[in-house]
């Protein structure tokens, strides 16, 4: 499903919501809730908001385990850092216990191996290998956790997290893989900007073409999946209209 909000704004409150409600649902069916955050630009108002009053205090989060959906391979201080970049913004405040939080880094580790102890990471804690909430933002050209057009990684079918060295940018990427993140509950992707626009409709409205718009990968088995986006980003969209 997809809601078309007039702004930034107005959407983070609405991802912000969804948040609170996917929490209070997996806490009360099943005693703890897990989610994977996002990096990006795009969800850090949302972050903002789960970290400040009201809302901070309508989550329980004793209860609450922090994955990461993807990574950029840099230490925690980077500012090129998913985890940096979620810890300032919201896990510095608000009281989760700091053995619930999950980066996806390890000081002297190589990305290729810490992408097995990642997934054994997983088995602490996401029951059935269902998230019961995957945040998700995309790129300009379509990619979306750090699954990018014409990747290796896009094949991926046996392992739930990878690494690879990404050429074009010249860094490690470590990402859960489409079969996982299609497992998960509740998948949000938000994004907003007119420079999204192309994108967004290719992979909405397009012919398929999962090498050169990866997020038409997302497509919950048995969960649903949430499109949170300005009006400029959903400008081409007929269903925007
Ligand atoms: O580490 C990353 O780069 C992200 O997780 C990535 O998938 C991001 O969500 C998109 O690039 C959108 O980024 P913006 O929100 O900044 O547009």
């Amino acid at each position: 499903m997809i809601g078309i909000y007039k702004n930034q704004q107005d959407l983070s409150t609405a991802a912000a919501d969804l948040f609170i409600a996917t929490a209070k649902d997996a806490i009360t069916k099943r005693g703890s809730f897990t989610v994977a955050l996002t990096g990006g630009n795009s969800p850090a108002l949302l972050y903002a908001l789960l970290g400040d009053s009201p809302y901070k205090e309508e989550v329980e989060w004793d209860k609450v385990f922090v994955y990461w959906g993807d990574e950029r391979w840099v230490p925690l201080d980077d500012e090129k850092s998913n985890a940096r970049m979620a810890f300032d913004t919201l896990l510095n405040h608000v009281p989760i216990p700091h053995d619930h939080i999950f980066p996806m880094w390890e000081e002297g580790e190589s990305p290729q191996l810490y992408a097995i102890k990642y997934e054994q990471l997983l088995d602490l804690h996401v029951t059935a290998e269902r998230f019961d909430l995957i945040l998700l933002g995309m790129g300009d050209d379509g990619h979306t956790a750090s699954l990018f057009p014409g990747t290796a990684v896009l094949q991926e079918n046996k392992k739930r997290v990878a690494a690879y060295y990404l050429a074009a940018q010249e860094m490690y990427r470590i990402t859960l893989t489409a079969p996982m993140i299609n497992l998960a509950r509740t998948i949000i992707i938000m994004l907003y900007g007119l420079n999204k626009a192309n994108a967004l409709y290719e992979v909405l409205e397009g012919e398929r073409n999962t090498e050169k718009y990866p997020a038409q990968l997302i497509q919950p088995i048995d969960g649903e999946v949430h499109w949170l986006v300005d009006e400029a980003a959903a400008k081409k969209l007929a269903l925007g209209k």
